[in-house]
Parts: structure tokens; sequence; C-alpha cells
């Protein structure tokens, strides 16, 4: 799956508006990433920005983790194929019947992977408990899996540390999308659940989210290549 036709670095674009976004983008080269709009870039630059980002030639990762009513997030996720993004998330906390609206909506043709969002990589067992979740981030992620995997979703996001179980429990049916990913000696930042590029590809990673390794540093283009030759070579 490695490789100029499909990268498996997903680079954060986590900015406060389209124009510093957009020169980051123009620093990065589509065959060594795609790129992931989230929820305060879309909600301050919107589809525009997306298709800009795909008139660039960049695959893009639509992060808004719907999370609502099986009937609004179908809908929702119809509006993000329309918008022909190449991936999109729903949170497996909606349900079985979410995911399966989910699913439905999004079938048959060219449509984007769907993935569901499992325990977020912030979570550690203390605020798990707090929320009332049954069991660690680990049981809870792979309780999650199995419903995204019976509703017939593509894939999840997961820590690095659970995406060898799920792999396991899966038969390697879900792609792992996994965040909480830096490179050795970077700062944790609010991540609770993180492994290196090289470790998360050797769980069982199939695709790499990286923020603020590669949007702070100095040369982001470089820091792009680095990850994604460290990907490459694990
Ligand atoms: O769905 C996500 O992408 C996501 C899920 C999750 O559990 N944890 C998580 O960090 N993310 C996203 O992954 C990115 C990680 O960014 P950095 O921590 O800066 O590398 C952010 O854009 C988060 O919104």
């Amino acid at each position: 799956m490695s490789g100029v036709q499909d990268p498996r670095l997903i680079v954060a674009l986590d900015f406060a508006a389209a124009e510093p976004a957009e020169a980051l983008a123009a620093r990065l080269d589509p065959a060594v990433c795609r790129l992931k709009v989230g929820k305060e870039l879309f909600t301050r630059a919107g589809p525009a920005l997306v298709e800009r980002l795909q008139g660039r030639g960049f695959g893009v990762f639509l992060d808004l983790k719907y999370h609502d009513i099986p009937n609004t997030v179908a809908a929702a996720c119809r509006a993000a194929a329309e918008l022909g993004v190449w991936m999109v998330n729903v949170h497996a906390l909606g349900g079985r019947e979410m995911l399966a609206a989910a699913r439905e909506a999004l079938s048959g043709g060219d449509t984007p992977w769907l993935i569901a969002v499992t325990v977020l990589t912030s979570h550690d067992a203390a605020s798990l408990e707090e929320i009332g979740l049954r069991g660690t981030p680990g049981e809870a992620a792979l309780r999650l899996a199995g419903l995204v995997e019976r509703a017939g979703l593509d894939g999840v996001v997961c820590s690095p540390a659970e995406a060898p179980e799920i792999r396991r429990q899966s038969g390697g049916r879900l792609l792992r999308v996994t965040p909480g990913v830096r490179p050795a000696g970077a700062a944790a930042d609010d991540q609770a659940r993180i492994a290196t590029p090289a470790g998360a590809v050797a769980a069982g990673a199939d695709y790499l989210v990286v923020g603020r390794p590669v949007t702070r540093a100095g040369d982001p283009a470089a820091a792009a290549r680095a990850v994604a030759e460290e990907i490459g070579a694990a």
C-alpha cells in the first residue's frame, strides 16, 4: 500500500484559516502525503478549500467525526461524497444504527473510504472511566472496532497500540488509520497513546495521521519526507 500512488502519510492541516493551510499544501507533495481537513479548518474555510486542495492533486481525508442520529449522519456522509473526498469518518460511539446508515449512504460507485473513530488517542484509562465507557482504552477500542466491522465500514481510527489486536480480530479486513504518531524525540503534546512512524507501521497501521510534527516543523516538506521515508523503510 506504500509508494507514490498510495501515500500512507496523512498530514493533519490543523490551522485556523485557509491561507496557512494552503501555504503548507504548496510546500508538500501529493506523492508523499495526503491531507486531513478537520473541524477547525473546515468550519472556517469550508468546502471551497477542500476543492482547492484536491485541485492541487491531494487526496483529502475529511475528518469531521460525524456523531448524530442516523438520518443526519447519512445525509452528512452523502454531502462529503459529493465533495469528492478520499476518506470520511464518523464516530463509532454513534452506535450500530448510525454506522449502518453511514454505510448505506456511502455504498456503491466511487464513494470515499468510510472509517470510524474508536477511542480517541487523547483518552487514557481515567478519562474513559469518567465518561462511563467499560474496560481499558484497548478493550473499548476493540469492542467498538467489532461494531464497526459488523456494520461493514472500511476501517477504524485507532491508536497504534490497538492496531495489532484490531487487525487480528478483523482478519485484516478493517483499515487501521492511526494518529498519535510522534517521530523519536518529538513532544507528545496532548496525545496520551503514541508511537513512532516505524512503530505504528510495525503495529499494523495502514495510514498514519501526523499533524504538529510536520505542520510546526521549520521545514515541513522535509519533515513529511522523513516520516514518509520512515514508513517506507519500516
Ligand atoms: O480522527 C482523527 O484523525 C483523530 C482521532 C484520534 O483519536 N486522535 C487524533 O489525534 N485525531 C486527529 O489526528 C490529528 C493529530 O494531530 P497531531 O497530534 O498534531 O499529530 C489531529 O488532527 C486530531 O484531530
